[in-house]
């Protein structure tokens, strides 16, 4: 399987935050999802790998290329989504098409009317009367309109209600055509990710806490819930997190089998959501 994407090492250092050493290849023809609670390193992950910051150490790939010398095609290949207007807000998509469309090799003018259809845009309005679903969407066609093989979000469904979030969930499922095209997208909305994702990669204080597919997360990750009679200083390896309460505890683990091995029908286990995991794992490093 092919990465589009690789970051080795990369870290980036601001005055009071960093984001460390992260290792991350991101599969081509999937759908990732990149989780974290706000400030957890997202947008400055996310802006390595578009070549937007330059990590302090470490490497970034893209396509198998490097910036440093390939940037022009890289860029060729992405198409970068993201929350707020990227175009000059006075500039209608009739505009845009003129501006944009040239700077691209592949830009392809029927896709683009095709996709302007489709999501219902106006040609000859101006790019600030659009609501914050309109921008994104304009931006998904501008992007899709080049043949973008790769397509990179940074909180494309955040401030859009549960409706639009739900129709921009299936249009991002839609153009995962032919195996060839790759989405990356943060959210802090776990629940879009249950729904279309393929690979979660889970940043946390600036760590890569792991990466890994949504069925291997199912088949590895439960809550699991008993008595506190069952818990002792053995048993509790089995888990990534505890919680206590007079009624018995409940916990994390991320090894359902040894758990199956340890407690028998004694516990309950129950699949454990993104949320769950974000949950559990919250203030708590893992091995990637
Ligand atoms: N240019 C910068 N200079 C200094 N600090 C920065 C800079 N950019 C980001 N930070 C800090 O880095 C931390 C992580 O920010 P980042 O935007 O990467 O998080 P995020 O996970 O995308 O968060 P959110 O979900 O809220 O958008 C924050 O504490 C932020 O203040």
């Amino acid at each position: 399987m092919k990465n589009v994407i690789e970051l080795r090492n990369a870290t980036k250092k601001f005055k009071e935050f960093s984001v460390e050493s992260i290792d991350l290849q991101v599969k081509q023809g999937f759908i990732t999802g990149f989780i974290g609670e706000n400030g957890a390193g997202k947008s400055t992950t996310i802006k390595m790998m578009m070549n937007l910051l330059k990590p302090d150490s470490g490497d970034v790939k893209v396509f198998g290329l490097d910036f440093k010398t390939h940037e022009k095609e890289i860029k060729e290949r992405i198409g970068f989504v993201y929350d707020g207007n990227v175009f000059f807000e006075g500039l209608n998509l009739k505009d845009i098409r003129r501006i944009v469309g040239p700077a691209y090799k592949q830009w392809d003018d029927p896709l683009f009317y095709k996709y302007v259809e489709q999501f219902d845009l106006p040609l000859n309005k101006a790019i600030k009367t659009f609501s914050k679903g309109m921008q994104m969407k304009a931006s998904l066609a501008i992007t899709l309109s080049h043949h973008a093989e790769l397509i990179i979000m940074d909180e494309p469904t955040s401030g859009l209600d549960p409706n639009f979030r739900r129709e921009l969930l299936s249009l991002l499922q839609e153009v995962m055509i032919d195996g060839k095209r790759t989405i990356f997208f943060s959210t802090h909305i776990t629940t879009d990710l249950d729904r279309i994702a393929d690979y979660i990669a889970f940043i946390q204080s600036g760590e890569l806490v792991f990466s890994k597919s949504i069925q291997d997360i199912s088949e590895h990750y439960a809550v699991v819930k008993g008595g506190l009679d069952l818990l002792d200083r053995d048993t509790e390896q089995c888990f990534v997190q505890v919680h206590r309460a007079s009624t018995g505890f409940h916990a994390l683990t991320d090894n359902v089998k040894t758990v199956e091995y340890t407690f028998g029908d004694a516990v309950v286990l129950e699949r454990a959501s993104l949320e769950e995991i974000m949950y559990y794992l919250k203030g708590k490093k893992q091995n990637v």
